[in-house]
């Protein structure tokens, strides 16, 4: 029996001697490797963070003493220690475990993550709790180095550190967000600082040192001999001690009995702690240690080669909307491309490579992100903001407050609209045709395909004011690209088939499905007007109105909680326009969150797919047809 087989819960690690457990480490990062490769998953975070888990594991008494994994794409090893080995080959499966932690599956899960830098205030609120309830238990938060370049971690610091809390932060640093890390702190926390900052914090560093008095002079001069020796006084427990937080580290967090025996003696301390640990993303398994960026969130792959199998020669939505932004820019010189730690996922590495000077990671900040474009709109830049659907969920505010109000040039290309698949609740794009709809000043877009998907990106650079277009995960319909790419007439939507039956009004990637469902129909002697509205704001209500009156059976389709989205728009539309006799389906998301698994499996779950568009217009036409 492997050591690993020998553990249900972590009361079993701890019958384990210290002895055993590199060899632990060593079976569970080859049984990450095995399932990841299988079903795919976040595997070089989870890589980095094995010996960790173990420590935390073999040193706290969890689910008592609480563990908050940011995010929770670093958290397999805690699932294979705390009685989820059993199912961990269901990973991210629809009906298997999340890839991430969530509160509704295990007592162990202490926090449900997946959007980033949460943990740090999910902790402060648990420890807060838990002093109400004079229970004694530890609260640990586990945080990665990308994930402490958002707002939200400081202002959890900033709290736990005003009243004093009994809190360990643990600050899991591999130097690499998805992409190597970006922002002032990151070289602050390497210590890699440029010679300028260098000269400047030596200077700083020497008028203090000189300043105290007696023994201020003789320090100074021994901090001066060598650049290490005046390194040491500068670390990254500086920041740390400025929110009154005990700094430790950093240390090597690949060493299981260093981890162990300093993790037991914060363990007795009772007040904010902030362990810095140092580890290696993809440690263990050498293409992900070669390559991290790519193993940071894979698809199915040989464990031999590392390699992929062959993918479909369609490009994705992303790949054309990177590709669109660099021809753009060529002519626009004042387009400039912003994101929010994804080069990569949003499709924006060429850009960055053609230009640089026009191209800027905030890092993980949305917020930041999205005020710092209103910023380039008000000194006469055009912004595109690439953001996952999801992810700008963050910056509501700031599109709100800093962008529609002054109806700033704000172009928003929203990456991962829809269902996103394997990823689950916490990431799914369901909303943003719901959440920006109410925004004064904002237009919205959908793309039918990838084509239409540059056709936007065009509109959107001539249009002056917000305006937002969002595209699905995944590859297109694979449609040629035109060379000239002419806007979309702002407001106007097209009819793609004419019948007299039945009126489909469809959306986005939903307008295919409503295409398929047309085909499925006529074979049927059924008649359809299908209609690609294009827009969500403004709608084509003359258009829509017009269509409305003369076949009154509508369907609305989208990908998005049916809830204030396209459907509820057009009936908003028909209702304002005096238009009262018809009967409308609305097809869309229902009122929940949509659990992970495949994309194909949950558009045919929830009904929003071809079948289910031509189901509901035989329902609608009843015993007529
Ligand atoms: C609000 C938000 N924005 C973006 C992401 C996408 N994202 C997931 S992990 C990650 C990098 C996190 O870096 P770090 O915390 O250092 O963890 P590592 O992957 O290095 O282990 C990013 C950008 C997210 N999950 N949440
Ligand atoms: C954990 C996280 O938030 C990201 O890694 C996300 O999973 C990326 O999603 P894509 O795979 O769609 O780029
Ligand atoms: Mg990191």
């Amino acid at each position: 029996m492997s050591f690993l087989e020998k553990i249900n819960s972590p009361a079993d690690l701890k019958r384990l001697s210290p002895s055993e457990l590199p060899m632990l480490a060593a079976e569970i990062r080859k049984f990450i490797v095995e399932v990841v490769s299988k079903n795919g998953g976040h595997l070089a975070p989870s890589l980095g963070t094995v010996e960790l888990s173990i420590a935390l594991h073999y040193v706290f008494n969890s689910p008592e003493d609480k563990i908050i994994w940011d995010v929770g794409h670093q958290a397999y090893t805690h699932k294979l220690l705390t009685g989820r080995r059993d199912r961990f080959d269901t990973l991210r499966r629809h009906g298997g475990i999340s890839g991430f932690t969530r509160m509704s599956e295990s007592p162990y899960d202490a926090f449900t993550v997946g959007h980033s830098s949460t943990s740090i205030s999910a902790g402060v609120g648990i420890a807060c709790a838990r002093c109400l309830k004079k229970e004694k238990s530890k609260v640990i938060a586990v945080i990665g180095d990308g994930s402490m370049t958002a707002g939200l971690a400081y202002e959890g610091l900033n709290q736990a550190g005003d009243r004093g809390k009994d809190l360990i932060v643990i600050l899991n640093d591999n130097d690499m967000s998805i992409s190597p890390n970006v922002g002032a702190l990151s070289s602050f926390l390497s210590r890699t600082f440029s010679a300028k900052k260098m000269q400047s914090l030596r200077k700083e560093i020497g008028d203090f040192l000189k300043s105290l008095p007696k023994i201020g002079d003789d320090i100074y001069q021994l901090a001066k001999r060598s650049e290490e020796s005046f390194m040491t006084f500068v670390t990254p427990g500086m920041l740390f001690e400025a929110f009154n937080f005990e700094y430790f580290g950093p240390i090597n967090g690949h060493r299981l009995s260093h981890l162990i025996n300093i993790l037991n003696n914060i363990k007795e301390l009772r007040e904010p702690v902030l362990l810095h640990v140092t580890t290696k993303k993809g440690k263990g398994y050498l293409p992900a240690e070669r390559n991290p960026v790519h193993f940071h969130g894979v698809g199915c792959f040989n464990i031999e080669t590392g390699e992929c199998p062959d993918s479909s020669t369609v490009p994705t939505y992303t790949k054309v909307f990177g590709e669109a932004m660099v021809r753009l820019a060529e002519e626009n010189k004042k387009l400039v491309a912003i994101t929010a730690a994804m080069p990569e996922g949003t499709g924006l590495t060429n850009f960055a490579e053609t230009y640089p000077d026009r191209f800027f990671d905030v890092g993980i900040a949305e917020q930041h992100g999205v005020t710092f474009a209103a910023g380039m709109a008000a000194e006469g830049f055009r912004p595109v903001v690439a953001i996952y659907s999801t992810f700008l969920q963050r910056a509501y505010d700031q599109i709100l407050h800093d962008v529609c109000i002054e109806r700033l040039p704000v172009v928003f290309a929203l990456d991962r609209g829809g269902i996103v698949g394997e990823d689950g609740p916490t990431h799914q794009g369901l909303f943003d045709l719901s959440y920006l709809r109410s925004l004064p000043n904002m237009v919205i877009m959908a793309p039918k395909d990838e084509n239409e998907l540059c056709k936007m990106l065009v509109t959107a650079l001539g249009h002056d004011g917000p305006i937002a277009f969002r595209y699905p995960r995944g590859i297109g319909t694979g449609v040629d690209i035109e060379e000239n790419i002419v806007p979309v007439p702002v407001g106007k939507g097209e009819i793609l088939r004419h019948g007299d039956d039945i009126l489909i009004l469809a959306v986005g990637s939903s307008v295919n499905d409503a295409l398929d469902a047309h085909s499925q129909l006529t074979e049927q002697g059924i008649s359809a007007t299908v209609v690609n509205s294009r827009f969500v704001k403004p709608l084509d209500s003359e258009l829509i109105c017009s269509l409305a009156r003369k076949i009154p059976r509508m369907i609305t389709v989208e990908e998005n909680v049916r809830d204030g989205g396209f459907g509820s728009a057009v009936l908003e539309c028909l209702c304002d326009q005096g238009v009262t006799n018809f009967q409308l389906e609305r097809i869309g998301i229902p009122d929940t969150f949509v659990e992970h698994g495949p994309q194909k499996f949950l558009r045919s779950k929830y009904g929003i797919d071809a079948p289910a568009i031509a189901d509901a217009a035989r329902k609608l036409l009843g015993s007529e047809k």
